[in-house]
């Protein structure tokens, strides 16, 4: 059993981690200053608020928990606020990194999984996109997940700390019977956006493009349930903790799923039809993003077992029925 410091772990992806860390027999401890978290969806572990910029406060988690490993979810995520207000995204992403590692140093813990994002790659010049696809963002949001990726190779050589870079594509889906899922506020994804709808909480759901250049004209997305997502965390903290070298791999199902085939999905899981229209394409938006998952099947002995069926079952339940009860 290791003791895993989880940064963002009160935020969607980290909260699913620490859930699967608990189930794997490890010791989570909650990081996060609660800027986007919530104190509800820390339930498996010990919870210290504090900020990543935060160097004193850090060495005071550590000096008390000594953690064997770090899973860094912490951070700013909002592509179209990251072009407005690039300052904060290099302050809390890049630099909380820094100082992040920089105290992971200090207290000699080795073993650091990172929260990338297929965003690296910037837009795709070939599909399914693999780890070796050019790294060019479009957004400072991308950029400082790339930065960082660099920042912490370079750290690695040379201090021998080992990293996995993990490169979600569309993280969806939610554990509802655990009680956690997706809260973003505000919120911009695609799947709780049309839920929101039929939950009457939206007026409609804005298609962002119908002309695109795939098979019916909307975006084509990889979308990935949170504990598979999860899943693959733990793989990799285990992997770096057994000695196992560094990797940067990408964390996708293989299947694209059209913002259309997701409407018809919703329609299909949940019995009611979204009310959607066409809408102007979303500045920043790449026509599709798919993963070649070939390199997290061989390094992490990984697949994901949920479909865009369960990622969706998952997900109304959470916003229909549990949600509300888990924030009053
Ligand atoms: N959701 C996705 O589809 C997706 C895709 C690719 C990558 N990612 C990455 O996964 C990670 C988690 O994303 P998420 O969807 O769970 O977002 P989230 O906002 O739910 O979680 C991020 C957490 O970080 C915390 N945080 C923010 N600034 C902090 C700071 N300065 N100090 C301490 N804690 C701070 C927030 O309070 C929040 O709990 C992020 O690094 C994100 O970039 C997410
Ligand atoms: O109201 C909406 C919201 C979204 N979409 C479309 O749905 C798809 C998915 O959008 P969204 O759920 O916002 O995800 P992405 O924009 O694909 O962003 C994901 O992929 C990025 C990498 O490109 C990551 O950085 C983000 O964190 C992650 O959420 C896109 O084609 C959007 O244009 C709509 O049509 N209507």
């Amino acid at each position: 059993m290791a003791t895993i410091l989880v940064t963002g772990g009160a935020g969607y992806v980290g909260s699913h981690c620490c859930l699967a860390l608990k189930r794997a027999g490890h010791d989570p401890v909650v990081y996060d200053n609660l800027y986007n978290g919530h104190e509800q969806l820390v339930k498996w572990g010990a919870f210290e608020r504090g900020d990543i910029r935060d160097k004193a406060r850090l060495a005071e988690v550590f000096a008390r928990h000594k953690p064997d490993a770090v899973i860094h979810c912490a951070a700013l995520i909002e592509v179209g606020e990251s072009v407005k207000h690039p300052d904060r995204f290099y302050d809390v992403n890049v630099t909380g990194a820094l100082t992040l590692m920089d105290v992971m140093r200090e207290a000699a813990c080795n073993v650091f999984v990172f929260s990338s994002t297929c965003a690296i790659y910037g837009a795709p010049q070939r599909l399914p996109m693999d780890e070796d696809h050019p790294q060019a963002p479009v957004s400072p949001y991308g950029w400082t997940k790339l930065m960082t990726e660099r920042a912490s190779r370079d750290i690695a050589a040379a201090t021998g700390m080992r990293f996995a870079h993990l490169r979600y594509f569309n993280a969806a889906g939610a554990a509802p019977d655990e009680g956690i899922g997706e809260r973003h506020t505000p919120e911009s994804h695609a799947l709780p956006l049309a839920l929101f709808t039929l939950l009457g909480r939206r007026d409609g759901f804005k298609i962002f493009g119908t002309n695109w250049d795939t098979r019916d004209g909307s975006c084509l997305r990889d979308y990935v349930h949170t504990l598979d997502l999860a899943d693959a965390h733990v793989r990799a903290v285990e992997r770096l903790l057994g000695g196992g070298a560094s990797l940067a791999a990408n964390l996708g199902t293989g299947d694209g799923v059209t913002v259309l085939e997701l409407l018809a999905a919703i329609e299909r899981v949940t019995g009611q039809r979204v009310d959607a229209t066409p809408a102007p394409r979303r500045d920043g938006d790449a026509p599709a993003l798919v993963a070649d998952t070939t390199l997290v099947e061989r390094e992490l002995s990984w697949t994901p077992h949920r479909g865009i069926d369960a990622i969706i079952a998952d997900a109304w339940k959470w916003h229909a029925k549990v949600e509300p009860g888990v924030f009053g």
